[in-house]
């Protein structure tokens, strides 16, 4: 406490404890030892007790980072060793026991088993896992695996055992990360921390005056100095705003914790404030309220065209590009041709937002929506073929182009389920308070509206480019605000210009997980009922703590100068700092929200 309060005073600003320690110091110059000694006692015990609770809500934080097993059983050239973690290297072969905790972030190469992975992801339900049909293929591109696949560590196995690649050292995964964004968390300040540092700075000074003018009081009235010292000191410790100091910080601390027990990651108090106040939520459409796998539904060949060239050419292009349409058309195309295609097309370009273009067999070949054609060179869209398009488009397809130097091929029709969460939890946080849900979308308009429509959607945008999705957004904020739910991936832009940028299935996606303010682990959108709730509570419990606190303040400095002793004013006082925090922890056993 010395420390603490000459600490402060060398960055020349007046503390909450520096005002104890001279209401101390002052009572045993006087020689008043009992006196000074009662408050000493009173005041570090109010604060031992004030640091456990405290500590329960980082404790919290760190019992995440204790998930992970700090040793794993390694196979490398034909034996099994036990190495620590921090050993482990990208490639290693880890081998996990039924029941055992997952040591290391990576893809199953062996076995069959279902995963718990609510430690990381909060979701209650087990994952069934099984391994990568190709480990080289997908040791390459790790992030793109399909969740059946990836483990992460400290996630639970189930009953059967697994081999898992390791893709992360262990300083680098989901977990390690996920610790360090919550630690780094704790020491960002929201608005309100930020007032109540505003207030100490006058409010501090302004008591420390009328402490010193109350010495005086023997002059006023008929009384010993010794008396006026008294109740000067009485009146200190009355008015010292610690309570109003802890307010805010020890729930946000607790809001955090629960959070991120619930697998959903809030990078400091400022988005955990927002997220509880925004009026509105704009959701991306693919992948977001989609899952984002969207079925080939459609091929519609132009005049003398065979069905096996459109698909022949679009597959070999699409083959490419990483975009969720074009893996869909991959995946189905070769299916509808009950063939595997293995040419590829060279040199690919993507036209943000439209489509794609490549060279093909001496070719140059261009997919994409309806607008894309009206913007690069060459023949514009003939009239049966954009009759078909917009009969598909009604049907709430999204459309794919396919155009082969000047001859168009034929239009393929794709089209995407929205997640079966998606209308409970847009009725979830309708029922929580939030006014307008809204979809941003690249897709075309009639897909976005019939999604819109399915899920209980206010408004939907569509054929919105990136940066018309930022325009969006920048409108709904100075309208109010708005917050941003997205893959962050493509949405990053989005996410930045919203109060809040929340990403799905983070635990998968390093970018997402860095670009959010507030990410949810799993790829489930009905932990964001849990999010919006606990917030609100959040704000609720931080009221509460900031009138209690004033509250407290405004009875006891009149209560102190008409004569309130020592010992009750330092007992209230202390007890009401205790209190605000007991009222913060409540927050560590907010309830989840089951869908
Ligand atoms: N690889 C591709 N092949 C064909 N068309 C594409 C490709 N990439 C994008 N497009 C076209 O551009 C449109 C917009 O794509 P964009 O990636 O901006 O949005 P999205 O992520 O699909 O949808 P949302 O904005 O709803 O999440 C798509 O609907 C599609 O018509
Ligand atoms: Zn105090």
């Amino acid at each position: 406490m010395v420390q603490e309060a000459i600490g402060e005073l060398i960055v020349g600003r007046f503390e909450i404890d520096f005002l104890m320690l001279v209401a101390a110091v002052g009572a045993a110059l006087l020689g008043a030892w009992a006196e000074g000694a009662l408050l000493l006692v009173l005041f570090s015990l109010g604060h031992a007790l004030e640091h456990y609770a405290m500590g329960r809500a980082t404790g919290a934080i760190q019992a995440l980072a204790e998930l992970a097993p700090s040793t794993a059983i390694v196979k490398r050239g034909g034996t099994t060793a036990e190495v620590s973690v921090n050993d482990l290297r990208v490639g290693d072969i880890v081998v996990v026991k039924p029941n055992a905790r997952i040591a290391a972030d990576g893809f199953v190469i062996e076995g069959t088993s279902s995963v718990n992975q609510a430690p990381i992801t909060g979701e209650s339900v087990p994952v069934d896992k099984e391994p990568v049909p190709d480990a080289g293929q997908a040791s390459r591109k790790p992030s793109s695996l399909a969740a059946q696949h990836r483990v992460f560590a400290g996630t639970v196995n189930g009953s059967g055992a697994l081999e898992i690649q390791v893709t992360k050292l262990a300083s680098d995964n989901t977990l390690a990360r996920v610790v360090q964004m919550v630690a780094e968390a704790e020491t960002r300040i929201s608005p309100t921390q930020q007032l109540t540092k505003h207030i100490q700075l006058y409010y501090v000074p302004i008591v420390l005056g009328l402490v010193a003018l109350l010495h005086f009081a023997w002059l006023v009235v008929e009384e010993p100095f010794s008396a006026s010292f008294y109740r000067a000191m009485a009146v200190l410790v009355a008015a010292s705003p610690c309570a109003l100091a802890i307010a805010t910080p020890s729930a946000t601390l607790s809001g955090i914790a629960r959070a991120a027990r619930g697998g959903v990651l809030i990078k400091g108090g400022g988005p955990l404030e927002s997220l509880g106040k925004v009026p509105a939520i704009a959701f991306d459409k693919t992948g977001t309220l989609t899952t984002g796998n969207p079925k080939l539904t459609d091929v519609l060949t132009a005049d003398s065209i065979a069905e096996e060239e459109l698909l022949r050419v679009a597959i070999a292009v699409e083959s490419l590009s990483d975009h969720p349409l074009a893996s869909a058309l991959v995946r189905d195309g070769q299916q509808r041709l009950g063939q595997v295609i293995s040419a590829e097309a060279e040199n690919l370009r993507s036209v943000t937002g439209r489509g794609v273009q490549a060279d093909f067999e001496g070719q140059s070949i261009a997919i994409g929506k309806r607008t894309l054609f009206s913007e690069i060179p060459g023949p514009p869209i003939p009239p049966e073929l954009a009759a078909a398009i917009t009969r598909l488009e009604t049907g709430g397809r999204t459309t794919m182009v396919v155009r082969a130097g000047q001859r168009y091929l034929g239009v393929l029709g794709l089209m995407d389920t929205p997640r079966q969460s998606a209308k409970q939890t847009i009725a979830c946080l309708r029922k929580l308070g939030v006014q307008q849900m809204l979809m941003l979308s690249g897709d075309n308009q009639s897909v976005a509206d019939a999604v819109a429509q399915e899920i209980g959607i206010d408004e939907a945008f569509g054929d919105l480019m990136p940066e018309d999705k930022v325009d969006a957004i920048r409108k709904l904020q100075s309208s109010g605000g708005v917050a941003m739910v997205g893959d962050g991936v493509n949405d990053a832009p989005a996410m930045a210009n919203a109060a809040v940028g929340i990403a799905m299935g983070a635990a998968g996606s390093d970018v997402a997980l860095e670009a959010a303010d507030i990410a949810l682990m799993s790829d489930d959108l009905s932990h964001l009922p849990f999010a919006v709730g606990l917030s609100r509570q959040t704000s609720r419990i931080v009221r509460q703590n900031l009138w209690f606190s004033m509250g407290m303040v405004v009875f006891l400095v009149p209560a102190a100068i008409l004569g309130l002793d020592m010992g009750p004013a330092v007992a209230l006082h202390e007890g009401s700092t205790v209190a605000v925090v007991i009222n913060a922890l409540r927050l560590l056993a907010y309830p989840s929200v089951d869908p």
